[in-house]
Protein backbone atom coordinates (compact mmCIF):
# COMPACT_ATOMS: atom_id res chain seq x y z
CA UNK A 1 0.00 0.00 0.00
CA UNK A 2 2.81 2.19 0.58
CA UNK A 3 4.77 1.80 -2.72
CA UNK A 4 1.06 2.32 -4.25
CA UNK A 5 0.60 5.16 -2.15
CA UNK A 6 4.27 6.78 -3.35
CA UNK A 7 3.18 5.70 -6.97
CA UNK A 8 0.05 7.30 -7.90
CA UNK A 9 0.03 6.01 -11.46
CA UNK A 10 0.33 2.15 -10.45
CA UNK A 11 -2.16 3.18 -7.99
CA UNK A 12 -4.65 4.18 -10.60
CA UNK A 13 -4.06 1.01 -12.89
CA UNK A 14 -4.64 -0.92 -10.08
CA UNK A 15 -7.63 0.40 -9.44
CA UNK A 16 -8.98 0.83 -13.07
CA UNK A 17 -8.43 -3.10 -13.73
CA UNK A 18 -9.66 -4.16 -10.19
CA UNK A 19 -12.82 -2.27 -11.55
CA UNK A 20 -12.92 -3.74 -14.39
CA UNK A 21 -13.09 -7.05 -12.97
CA UNK A 22 -15.83 -6.27 -10.14
CA UNK A 23 -18.82 -7.61 -12.07
CA UNK A 24 -21.06 -7.20 -8.95
CA UNK A 25 -21.35 -5.83 -5.97
CA UNK A 26 -18.26 -3.44 -4.28
CA UNK A 27 -16.08 -6.21 -2.99
CA UNK A 28 -13.67 -8.44 -5.51
CA UNK A 29 -14.06 -11.71 -4.80
CA UNK A 30 -11.06 -14.14 -5.18
CA UNK A 31 -12.26 -16.34 -7.99
CA UNK A 32 -12.06 -13.09 -9.67
CA UNK A 33 -8.47 -12.59 -9.41
CA UNK A 34 -6.64 -14.72 -12.50
CA UNK A 35 -3.51 -14.42 -14.34
CA UNK A 36 -5.84 -12.96 -17.34
CA UNK A 37 -8.37 -11.00 -15.41
CA UNK A 38 -5.45 -9.30 -12.82
CA UNK A 39 -1.80 -9.49 -14.16
CA UNK A 40 -1.12 -5.86 -12.89
CA UNK A 41 -2.42 -6.77 -9.55
CA UNK A 42 0.07 -9.90 -9.81
CA UNK A 43 2.77 -7.44 -10.78
CA UNK A 44 2.30 -5.30 -7.98
CA UNK A 45 2.17 -8.05 -5.41
CA UNK A 46 5.90 -9.09 -7.26
CA UNK A 47 7.49 -5.81 -7.36
CA UNK A 48 6.38 -5.64 -3.94
CA UNK A 49 7.83 -8.74 -2.65
CA UNK A 50 11.18 -8.08 -4.73
CA UNK A 51 11.79 -4.64 -3.29
CA UNK A 52 10.67 -5.67 0.65
CA UNK A 53 10.92 -9.23 0.71
CA UNK A 54 9.36 -10.09 4.25
CA UNK A 55 12.53 -12.52 4.76
CA UNK A 56 15.56 -10.54 3.65
CA UNK A 57 17.40 -13.50 4.82
CA UNK A 58 15.16 -16.06 4.07
CA UNK A 59 15.80 -18.89 6.79
CA UNK A 60 19.44 -19.91 7.71
CA UNK A 61 20.55 -22.93 6.15
CA UNK A 62 23.45 -25.41 6.87
CA UNK A 63 26.08 -26.95 4.13
CA UNK A 64 25.71 -30.58 4.31
CA UNK A 65 28.63 -31.72 2.51
CA UNK A 66 31.91 -29.34 1.76
CA UNK A 67 30.78 -27.83 -1.21
CA UNK A 68 32.66 -25.16 -3.78
CA UNK A 69 30.75 -22.15 -4.90
CA UNK A 70 31.68 -19.24 -7.35
CA UNK A 71 35.58 -20.58 -6.38
CA UNK A 72 34.60 -20.03 -2.32
CA UNK A 73 35.22 -22.84 -0.16
CA UNK A 74 32.16 -23.62 1.62
CA UNK A 75 32.72 -26.36 4.45
CA UNK A 76 30.67 -28.81 5.55
CA UNK A 77 28.45 -27.96 8.65
CA UNK A 78 28.42 -23.79 7.64
CA UNK A 79 25.65 -21.93 8.88
CA UNK A 80 24.79 -19.80 5.41
CA UNK A 81 22.14 -17.14 4.91
CA UNK A 82 21.63 -15.81 1.30
CA UNK A 83 20.58 -12.39 1.41
CA UNK A 84 17.49 -11.99 -1.20
CA UNK A 85 16.88 -8.38 0.02
CA UNK A 86 20.73 -7.48 -2.17
CA UNK A 87 19.77 -10.32 -4.54
CA UNK A 88 16.41 -8.42 -5.63
CA UNK A 89 18.26 -5.19 -6.14
CA UNK A 90 21.34 -6.39 -8.17
CA UNK A 91 21.25 -4.26 -11.07
CA UNK A 92 23.34 -6.80 -13.02
CA UNK A 93 19.85 -8.63 -12.63
CA UNK A 94 17.69 -5.55 -12.44
CA UNK A 95 16.66 -2.26 -14.81
CA UNK A 96 16.11 0.50 -12.40
CA UNK A 97 16.37 -2.30 -9.48
CA UNK A 98 15.62 0.49 -6.94
CA UNK A 99 12.19 1.76 -8.25
CA UNK A 100 9.26 0.51 -7.83
CA UNK A 101 8.08 -0.76 -11.46
CA UNK A 102 5.64 -3.56 -11.29
CA UNK A 103 5.62 -3.08 -15.73
CA UNK A 104 8.57 -4.82 -15.38
CA UNK A 105 6.85 -8.09 -14.65
CA UNK A 106 3.97 -7.71 -17.12
CA UNK A 107 6.04 -9.14 -20.12
CA UNK A 108 8.44 -11.28 -18.32
CA UNK A 109 8.74 -15.16 -17.23
CA UNK A 110 10.24 -14.17 -14.19
CA UNK A 111 8.57 -15.88 -11.59
CA UNK A 112 9.01 -16.35 -7.59
CA UNK A 113 8.39 -20.02 -8.11
CA UNK A 114 12.35 -20.92 -7.51
CA UNK A 115 13.45 -20.99 -11.01
CA UNK A 116 14.91 -17.45 -11.32
CA UNK A 117 17.53 -17.05 -8.75
CA UNK A 118 17.32 -13.32 -8.85
CA UNK A 119 14.10 -13.69 -7.59
CA UNK A 120 14.08 -15.71 -4.44
CA UNK A 121 11.15 -14.18 -1.95
CA UNK A 122 10.07 -17.71 -1.10
CA UNK A 123 13.41 -19.38 -1.24
CA UNK A 124 13.86 -21.83 -3.68
CA UNK A 125 15.11 -25.44 -3.95
CA UNK A 126 13.19 -28.62 -1.61
CA UNK A 127 12.83 -26.43 1.27
CA UNK A 128 10.93 -23.15 -0.42
CA UNK A 129 7.93 -21.83 1.10
CA UNK A 130 5.21 -24.11 1.48
CA UNK A 131 2.76 -21.49 2.67
CA UNK A 132 3.74 -19.23 -0.42
CA UNK A 133 0.02 -20.19 -2.49
CA UNK A 134 -1.81 -19.51 0.64
CA UNK A 135 0.31 -15.68 1.02
CA UNK A 136 -0.85 -15.54 -2.32
CA UNK A 137 -4.05 -15.81 -2.56
CA UNK A 138 -4.35 -13.89 1.19
CA UNK A 139 -2.31 -10.55 -0.35
CA UNK A 140 -4.31 -10.55 -3.78
CA UNK A 141 -7.71 -11.00 -1.70
CA UNK A 142 -7.05 -8.27 0.82
CA UNK A 143 -5.24 -5.78 -1.83
CA UNK A 144 -8.26 -5.75 -4.74
CA UNK A 145 -10.63 -4.97 -1.92
CA UNK A 146 -8.48 -2.32 -0.15
CA UNK A 147 -7.31 -0.78 -3.40
CA UNK A 148 -10.62 0.47 -4.95
CA UNK A 149 -12.57 0.90 -1.65
CA UNK A 150 -10.59 4.21 -0.95
CA UNK A 151 -8.65 6.85 -2.50
CA UNK A 152 -5.93 6.64 -1.06
CA UNK A 153 -3.15 9.21 0.14
CA UNK A 154 -0.50 10.23 1.99
CA UNK A 155 -1.31 12.19 5.75
CA UNK A 156 -0.79 15.86 5.76
CA UNK A 157 -0.05 16.53 2.10
CA UNK A 158 3.30 15.01 2.26
CA UNK A 159 5.19 14.82 -1.05
CA UNK A 160 5.79 11.10 -2.27
CA UNK A 161 9.51 11.55 -1.73
CA UNK A 162 9.38 12.40 1.26
CA UNK A 163 8.03 9.50 2.62
CA UNK A 164 10.55 7.71 3.89
CA UNK A 165 10.56 3.49 2.68
CA UNK A 166 13.82 2.52 4.21
CA UNK A 167 14.10 -0.91 5.69
CA UNK A 168 15.54 -1.81 8.84
CA UNK A 169 15.43 -4.45 11.38
CA UNK A 170 12.25 -4.48 13.36
CA UNK A 171 13.25 -7.07 16.16
C1 LIG B 1 4.75 -13.22 2.49
C2 LIG B 1 4.67 -14.34 3.22
C3 LIG B 1 5.77 -15.36 3.33
C4 LIG B 1 7.08 -15.29 2.92
C5 LIG B 1 7.80 -14.15 2.20
C6 LIG B 1 7.69 -16.55 3.27
C7 LIG B 1 9.01 -16.86 3.02
C8 LIG B 1 9.60 -18.05 3.39
C9 LIG B 1 10.99 -18.36 3.15
C10 LIG B 1 12.00 -17.44 2.47
C11 LIG B 1 11.23 -19.60 3.62
C12 LIG B 1 12.57 -20.35 3.57
C13 LIG B 1 12.70 -21.07 2.25
C14 LIG B 1 14.09 -21.58 1.97
O1 LIG B 1 14.88 -21.80 2.91
O2 LIG B 1 14.43 -21.81 0.77
C15 LIG B 1 9.98 -20.09 4.17
C16 LIG B 1 9.81 -21.32 4.74
C17 LIG B 1 8.63 -21.75 5.30
N1 LIG B 1 7.41 -21.11 5.26
FE1 LIG B 1 7.05 -19.29 4.51
N2 LIG B 1 6.76 -17.35 3.88
C18 LIG B 1 5.58 -16.68 3.94
C19 LIG B 1 4.38 -17.14 4.44
C20 LIG B 1 4.18 -18.39 4.95
C21 LIG B 1 2.90 -18.89 5.42
C22 LIG B 1 1.59 -18.10 5.36
C23 LIG B 1 3.13 -20.14 5.88
C24 LIG B 1 2.18 -21.13 6.47
C25 LIG B 1 0.87 -21.08 6.27
C26 LIG B 1 4.54 -20.43 5.71
C27 LIG B 1 5.16 -21.60 6.08
C28 LIG B 1 6.50 -21.88 5.90
C29 LIG B 1 7.15 -23.11 6.39
C30 LIG B 1 6.51 -24.25 7.16
C31 LIG B 1 8.49 -23.03 5.99
C32 LIG B 1 9.60 -24.05 6.25
C33 LIG B 1 9.68 -25.04 5.09
C34 LIG B 1 10.82 -26.02 5.25
O3 LIG B 1 11.85 -25.70 5.86
O4 LIG B 1 10.72 -27.13 4.71
N3 LIG B 1 5.13 -19.36 5.13
N4 LIG B 1 9.01 -19.13 4.02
Amino acid sequence: MSELIKNPTAMRKLQDEVCKTESSGIFAKADMLGATTTPYLKAVVKETLRLHPPAPLLLPLECMPDATVLGYHVAKGTRVFVIAWAIHRDPDSWHAADKFLPERFLESEVDFRGGHFPFIPFGAGRRICPGMQFTLSTIEFALANLVPTFDWELSDGMAPEEHDMSDAPGW
